[in-house]
């Protein structure tokens, strides 16, 4: 026998009635079925409400019941064949005088609402059985003779001895092809009419298919089954092909509605096993919830979400050690029916924290408050704190158990993007590690948990990018070029979220067309960095990136607050590394305290790996003795192209054309930038060095860096001749002009050197820059990094890896 439970939205239109009887017609020449059904989607809201506005004795419950009357009508004109069939005229003039009895008390008992809300099923059952009868032998059978239960209406209590005795009686008696019965409902010994409680038609499935020998259980809806996440919040959820009962009750439980938990419990005291279909994709195998359990030890079966939760807590020092608190907490909440969904408690006994539904939130403090009153006024206990707008996000599965580091990566993840843990819960079971959550997290968490324990396709990483000059729209290019790769052999979707230039910002949530950028910026707001970070912050996704390519203080004065929600910073701006030492430690330990990479190795010689190559000696502990290096690109430019042949300012201007000065050329020109870079790799090779103790001797007349740069550019034409004297000295002497940067011994100086042809420096070409770092480890020879250290694309390549370095931890 086939026990099949079709849903309100199985049932909610003439096609959907239609695709139904198919089903079950095709489920017939297999074996005999029993349908089970809920009322037609919408419907017994639709009665509460006749109810509710016959008590109010409100004139408009006519116009509902006329209403109901006439959908059924409808539906049973396009699908029954045979008027005389027609049981609806009675249906309905019973559901009348029913209504104008409560219209006339002015009262609607729980046994009269029960009356009440059981049309919807017998309804949609009758005009079911009468439109299947005449294609297969049907039996219409009400289920008040066949479910007895308590009187405890609204919520009754199934008497499974008489029932199972009733059904197996009834089943072996009569042998038709295809029975329908309304879901829902039953009748107490006396033979009135109760209800099951909500999801009782999956109730009424699952009594009927545990007292039949060898029935097959299918609950039918409008989902394709369980799912590994709420798809409405996680696109990449997918179908969960099998599971235990235990695990389907922990995921409806929390939020995952396919399955009323309380429905299940006579299928799994007989071990028989209940298939979740759906109606609208009938071909899928939908999740099979097994009796027994399973071969397959996924850890994480599935995450569940509820929202809308509130959390109060309990706390003072009066509770630490006397017993009957908690007695009386849950006491004082059960008393006025409040829900507890889950409980928390530390070891130190001070502090009792229950969360429950919002909407019983201020019932809830009163109730609390008046139990404890006395404490509370003595001052042993708190006033009770509730919050509210919370939510619950739970990782389910059965094997879980004794399988170490799932709740340090569910806690890493959350916290790496910046997601506050008010409340934790994991019985021993572990079967269910649940925590409570701010409700404006929810869907970044569950995408986050989703992307952490299941094999998605990739890790979306979502980025917010200042800068779109000479650097960053060659990042753009890189990423627009490498997207396909990235989510193919990295499995990283990197999408730009929010563009800035110094005029305008745009966003989009679901990632810019990186084809397009330029017209989108165009289209965007006003920039204002204040109002960008805002905004970057307000949309609240998951894996956020900040990424800074401009030259901006500015700018570089937003990082604090990205790094305190967790969003890590990849800049090649130096301004913040670069500023007093006390801001630099700052970020550090901001980056360390919120788990947010603060990557900045563009910083020194661009692309080149010179700060991680500092960082990974460092972390395994060598000490840095002396750095010696040619940290610009610019000058080493200038200075390997000016051979007299050309004025000084032709070639500044050529290098500043190639991309390799900063967007202001006297920073490069002046010393500044080689000073920031050796002052970084001094910071992280320990020293608390700050910019004004570094030595720079200038080479540049100090009336070049006046005025503007077309100044700028003017002067030095004026200087020719004190350029062409260093060279020629030089020259001379045979030696090159390199700009050179030392630390040593904590200090630090940066000038124009003139090498000579046995130094390494001597042979540094192009745009080239070289790092020699002389620590206990590398000591007579040093460790050298040396390669292209200025340009666009080769900076670009270095965020880059930087943004892929974050995405990666
Ligand atoms: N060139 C190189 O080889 C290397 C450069 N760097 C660093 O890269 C950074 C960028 O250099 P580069 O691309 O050459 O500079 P550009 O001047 O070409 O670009 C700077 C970008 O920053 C934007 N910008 C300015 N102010 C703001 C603001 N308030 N908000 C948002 N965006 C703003 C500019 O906007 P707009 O377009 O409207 O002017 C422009 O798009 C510099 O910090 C430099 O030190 C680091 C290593 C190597
Ligand atoms: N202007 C810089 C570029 C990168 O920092 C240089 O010339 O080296």
């Amino acid at each position: 026998m086939y026990v099949l439970k079709f849903g309100g939205t199985s049932m909610g239109s003439v096609s959907a009635i239609r695709r139904v009887a198919a089903l079950v017609q095709e489920y017939s020449l297999r074996r005999r079925v029993v349908v089970v059904l809920s009322a037609m989607s919408g419907v017994t809201d639709d009665l509460l409400r006749l109810a509710r506005q016959a008590t109010a004795q409100d004139a408009a419950w006519d116009a509902t019941l006329r209403a109901l009357e006439e959908r059924h009508r409808e539906a049973w004109a396009e699908l029954v064949d045979d008027p005389a069939a027609l049981p609806l005229d009675a249906e309905f003039s019973a559901l009348r005088t029913l209504c104008q009895g409560i219209s006339l008390l002015g009262e609607c008992s729980p046994r009269t609402t029960d009356r009440v809300a059981a049309f919807g099923e017998l309804l949609s059952s009758r005009l079911f059985a009468a439109h299947l009868s005449s294609r297969i032998a049907t039996e219409w059978a009400d289920s008040r003779r066949l479910i007895r239960t308590d009187s405890q209406f609204g919520q009754a209590h199934v008497n499974f001895a008489v029932t199972d005795a009733l059904l197996q009686s009834y089943f072996e008696k009569s042998s038709m092809q295809v029975y329908v019965l309304p879901g829902f409902i039953g009748a107490n010994e006396a033979g009135e009419t109760t209800t099951l409680g909500r999801g009782g038609s999956d109730y009424t499935a699952a009594i009927i298919g545990a007292a039949l020998p060898g029935a097959e259980v299918e609950i039918w809806t409008d989902v394709p089954g369980m799912m590994t996440a709420d798809p409405r919040l996680v696109p990449g959820a997918r179908t969960i092909a099998a599971l235990s009962f235990q695990e389907a009750m922990e995921l409806s439980h929390f939020g995952a509605k396919v399955l009323y938990p309380p429905a299940v419990q006579p299928l799994m005291k007989k071990q028989r096993a209940v298939r979740i279909r759906n109606t609208f994709a009938p071909e899928a195998e939908g999740t099979l919830i097994h009796a027994q359990a399973l071969a397959d030890k996924t850890i994480i079966r599935g995450i569940s979400s509820i929202t809308g939760i509130a959390l109060i807590s309990l706390e003072g020092s009066g509770m630490v050690g006397i017993p009957g608190f908690s007695h009386r907490l849950f006491g004082a909440l059960a008393r006025r029916l409040i829900n507890v969904i889950l409980i928390t408690q530390a070891s130190s006994e001070h502090t009792i924290c229950v969360a429950i539904d919002g909407s019983a939130a201020d019932a809830a403090v009163r109730a609390v408050e008046e139990e404890f009153r006395v404490e509370i006024r003595e001052g042993s206990i708190e006033p009770l704190q509730c919050e509210t707008g919370l939510a619950i996000v739970a990782l389910v599965g059965d094997h879980m158990k004794n399988h170490t580091g799932i709740s340090g990566r569910k806690f890493g993840a959350l916290g790496r993007n910046g997601i506050n843990i008010r409340g934790i819960a994991q019985g021993s079971s572990e079967r269910n590690i649940s925590t409570v959550i701010g409700g404006a997290d929810v869907r970044k968490a569950i995408n986050v948990l989703h992307e952490a324990f299941f094999e998605t396709e990739y890790k979306q990483v979502n980025l917010f990018i200042a800068g779109t000059g000479n650097v960053g729209k060659r990042l753009l290019a890189q990423l627009a070029q490498q997207q396909q790769w990235l989510q193919q052999r990295l499995r990283l979707q990197l999408r730009v979220v929010g563009l800035a230039n110094s005029r305008r910002m745009a966003f989009a949530e679901g990632g810019l067309d990186l084809a397009r950028w330029e017209e989108s910026l165009a289209e965007g707001e006003l920039m204002d960095v204040r109002a960008y970070r805002e905004k970057a912050i307000a949309l609240n996704l998951r894996n956020a990136v900040f990424v800074d390519v401009t030259a901006q203080e500015a700018v570089a004065g937003l990082y604090e607050g990205f790094l305190e929600r967790s969003i890590p910073v990849v800049a090649c701006n130096k301004i913040a590394a670069s500023a007093s030492f006390s801001r630099y430690e700052t970020l550090k330990n901001l980056s360390r305290e919120y788990g947010a990479p603060f990557f900045f190795e563009t910083n020194v010689g661009a692309g080149l790996p010179v700060i991680g190559t500092l960082g990974d000696l460092m972390s395994s502990g060598d000490q840095v003795h002396r750095i010696e290096a040619v940290l610009s690109g610019t000058l080493n430019y200038v200075f390997n192209h000016y051979d007299g042949s050309r004025p000084f300012a032709a070639v500044v201007r050529e290098a500043q054309e190639q991309g390799y000065t900063e967007p202001d050329p006297r920073l490069d020109l002046g010393g500044t930038d080689v000073a920031r870079k050796i002052l970084i790799l001094a910071r992280e090779s320990g020293a608390t060095l700050e910019f004004d103790a570094i030595r720079n001797t200038p080479f540049l007349p100090a009336s070049c860096m006046q005025g503007s740069i077309d100044d700028f550019y003017r002067e030095l034409e004026k200087q020719e001749a004190h350029f062409r004297s260093l060279l020629e000295e030089a020259r001379t002497a045979g030696k090159r002009l390199k700009y050179v940067a030392t630390f040593e011994d904590g200090k630090a100086a940066v000038g124009l050197q003139a090498i000579d042809p046995q130094h390494d420096f001597y042979h540094l070409y192009g745009k080239d820059n070289v790092v020699r770092f002389f620590t206990n480890r590398y000591n007579g020879q040093p460790l050298v990094v040396k390669g292209a250290g200025a340009g666009a694309e080769v900076t670009a390549s270095g965020i880059f890896a930087d943004i892929i370095k974050t995405a990666r931890t």
